[in-house]
């Protein structure tokens, strides 16, 4: 199956017909290619090329930025250590995000309030910093600018997402490597919904990403100077489920894979609004998928919580035992 390509260059030069692809695609399909994202390409490289560097420091070094470390979920978690859905991931990371100074909370305080913080870099690759804020900061650029043509798309003003940004806006990448496949294991992820608006995954050579469409596994192998494009579950409930968060996973390979994934965010201290759609975008509409293990909860900064937690308990416990109860659902 062919998987549908945008020009985000359209979105200025032929707005009609980009609104009328992006709508067609993420009401049928629910992942596309994005070429022409404004993303400096050498940018998005060299920043894979440091990243595939990280990866090859000793587990010790890498362990020196451990996500045990941050309260706020940012550093680097090692093969095996993440579960989705309940299984084992094959992958390692450097999660990281907004790159903010940490609050003061305590019990008391609202929760969102823990989430802002400082990214932790490896200082034997003092440039990643440098590079990653660069490329986070057009990264922001380009997904603000589908996620308007995403309004358009709903028949909203193009602004209509403007009151969910402010001084707390958060969003989150990830640099990622998987290994090759070893043993009979095959999850690097397992499939899920990301957290957020939407997505930008940056594939370096390896295939492995599938995406469930149509309740069919679809490969969405690497497509040079394009971004893979992923509703996230805020985007779903903002539309009261007229658009669906897309359901994708990530298998192992013969060979070692590295992939780099931007989730968009919002203000942390926000609920997810439902956004006011046309009657007969609404008529369309078929409801926020309900799964009692996995509820999509609308407060931002819960729903954050209620992922990292499942994802990373041990970072959980060391920093917010008090929340661990409360999220695991
Ligand atoms: O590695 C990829 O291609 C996708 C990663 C992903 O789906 C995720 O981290 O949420
Ligand atoms: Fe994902």
């Amino acid at each position: 199956m062919q998987i549908p390509i945008l020009d985000l260059n359209e979105l200025d030069s032929n707005r009609d017909k980009f609104i009328s692809d992006l709508k067609s695609i993420f009401t049928t399909f629910g992942t596309c290619y994005l070429i022409n994202h404004g993303i400096d390409l050498e940018l998005c490289k060299e920043l894979q090329r440091l990243s595939k560097e990280f990866f090859t420091l000793s587990l010790e070094e890498k362990e020196e930025i451990s996500m045990l470390k941050s309260p706020q979920f940012r550093g680097y978690s090692q093969e095996g250590g993440e579960y989705t859905a309940g299984g084992k991931d094959y992958r390692e990371q450097i999660d990281a995000g907004s790159d903010k100074e940490a609050l003061d909370w305590d019990e008391n305080s609202p929760i969102w309030m823990r989430i802002q913080g400082p990214n932790l870099f490896p200082k034997q690759i003092p440039q990643l910093r440098d590079k990653f804020n660069a490329w986070f900061d057009q990264t922001s650029l380009a997904t603000l600018k589908l996620l308007k043509g995403f309004a358009m798309a709903l028949e909203l003003p193009e602004d209509s997402f403007d009151k969910l940004y402010g001084e707390n806006s958060y969003a989150h990448a990830k640099l990622l490597r998987y290994p090759a496949a070893f043993d009979g294991n095959t999850q690097g992820v397992g499939a899920h919904k990301d957290g957020g608006l939407i997505t930008f995954v940056f594939q370096d050579r390896e295939s492995g990403l599938q995406g469930l469409l149509n309740s069919e596994w679809i490969d969405v192998p690497p497509m040079d100077g394009s971004v893979v494009v992923n509703i996230g579950e805020f985007l779903e409930l903002a539309t009261n489920g007229y658009l669906k968060a897309t359901i994708h996973r990530v298998n192992l390979t013969p060979n070692e894979r590295f992939s780099i994934a931007y989730f968009l965010g919002v203000q942390l201290d926000k609920d997810i609004p439902i956004l006011e759609l046309p009657e007969h975008l609404k008529k369309e509409s078929t409801g926020v998928d309900t799964d009692p293990k996995n509820p999509l909860l609308r407060n931002v900064a819960q729903n954050y919580f209620k992922r990292m937690i499942r994802s990373h308990p041990d970072v959980a416990k060391v920093h917010h035992s008090d929340l661990v109860d409360k999220f695991s659902f």
